[in-house]
């Protein structure tokens, strides 16, 4: 597929985001386009709102995984794209129309260009939430047609145009949902003192989980907790019954995640009593890490520097989470961070990726997974 045909699939794609397992339209967008090979090339199965297409090798040993997430953000886009997202509140605000169009451009590649191996892409439902790569990862597809080596990448807004960057071991966090529901009592905005304020509860609440990273976590560790959305009360003159926090905490270990839990609990416990409320802790969905496999990372890292123009850089880990943690856990592989400088960053509304980044990564990666698949 030429560059314009593959920009002209990011553009449709990104105009239509759909959030964790609601990705009907983008499923069926990419079916009609593999409907278009031959299907003795190309052999398709849905799962839930996600897809399976195996490439056929032609005389294969192994099947090499390649996975694309495929769903959008809760997020009012803010681009100066003729091509914004027609999903009033849904933007592709984490570069999945580019990670999509990429899977398609490799796809196309290698049903005419058959090499040794099969090929399997996974166009993955739901990563930003509740999390698509596990279940797919233990569906009958993946245990009939399971990868020996799987890789993904992710856009990088801080990184230029024909730059990769990733690390052996650890590259992406432990991740944990965070919800926490206050109720207390309503009342009067003139009455305080009859009530249970679950706003102010709830800002108490914000304030106290700031100390558990600067004050439980050895500070040569990592973590985040990061509220991102409060919500309470019903009016300007009424004290608010109910209240709701919405995060995310991030760290660098199982063991330091379990700790930051210990101290939420703690603390929400502390609440209940200081404000006389009733709270309830709902995590959510959890992440496994991503952890690189070191030999398949150096090899890779070096693969694109010897026989590409490409920068290649050994980044360091982030608190981002990807649940293709799952994925690798399982499976030998690893994911790495693919340059699209934008001056706004990932879950922004301005997000805006350069597109020329697509020709670079299926490039390189034609070049990698050919080796791969033929040797
Ligand atoms: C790459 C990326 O941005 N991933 C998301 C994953 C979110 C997982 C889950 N919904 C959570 O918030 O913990 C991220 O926010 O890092």
């Amino acid at each position: 597929m030429d560059r314009d045909h593959l920009i002209k699939i990011r553009r449709d794609l990104h105009r239509i985001p759909e959030i964790g397992f609601q990705e009907f339209k983008t499923q069926q967008y990419l079916l009609n386009i593999l409907k278009q090979f031959p299907e003795d090339r190309v052999e398709v199965q849905t799962w839930k709102t996600g897809i399976f297409a195996l490439v056929k090798g032609t005389s294969p040993k192994k099947t090499i995984g390649y996975r694309a997430d495929i769903d959008g953000l809760p997020i009012v886009e803010e681009t100066d794209y003729n091509f914004q997202s027609e999903h009033p509140g849904f933007m592709h605000a984490c570069g999945h129309d580019f990670h999509m169009t990429i899977a398609i451009g490799l796809l196309s590649h290698f049903v005419l260009n058959p090499v040794q191996d099969h090929i399997l892409f996974l166009f993955q439902p739901a990563e930003e939430g509740p999390g698509g790569a596990e279940p797919m990862l233990n569906s009958d597809v993946a245990k009939m047609w399971k990868p020996d080596l799987i890789t993904a990448l992710h856009i990088s807004p801080e990184l230029p145009v024909g730059t990769i960057a990733t690390k052996p071991g650890l590259l992406f966090a432990n991740t944990s949902e965070l919800f926490i529901d206050l109720k207390g009592k309503g009342g009067h905005a003139a009455y305080p003192h009859t009530t249970n304020d679950m706003v102010v509860a709830s800002c108490s609440l914000v304030t106290q989980l700031q100390s558990i990273v600067s004050r439980n976590v050895d500070p040569l560790d990592s973590a985040v907790i990061t509220i991102g959305k409060i919500t309470g009360g019903t009016v300007q003159n009424i004290i608010a019954e109910n209240a709701r926090l919405e995060g995310t905490i991030r760290t660098l270990s199982v063991e330091s995640m379990n700790k930051v839990k210990e101290r939420i609990e703690a603390i929400v416990h502390g609440v209940e009593i200081g404000y006389s409320c009733k709270a309830i802790i709902d995590y959510g969905s959890m992440y496994h890490q991503v952890y690189n496999r070191e030999d398949l990372t150096i090899e890779f890292m070096n693969f694109i520097s010897d026989s590409t123009n490409y920068e290649v850089n050994e980044c360091r880990e982030a608190m981002t989470g990807e649940d293709f943690g799952y994925m690798v856990d399982q499976i030998p592989g690893f994911m790495f961070w693919l340059g699209v400088q934008s001056s706004y960053g990932l879950h922004h509304a301005k997000l805006q990726p350069d597109e020329t980044a697509i020709e670079v990564a299926v490039e390189a990666m034609i070049k990698y997974i050919s080796f791969k698949a033929n040797n």
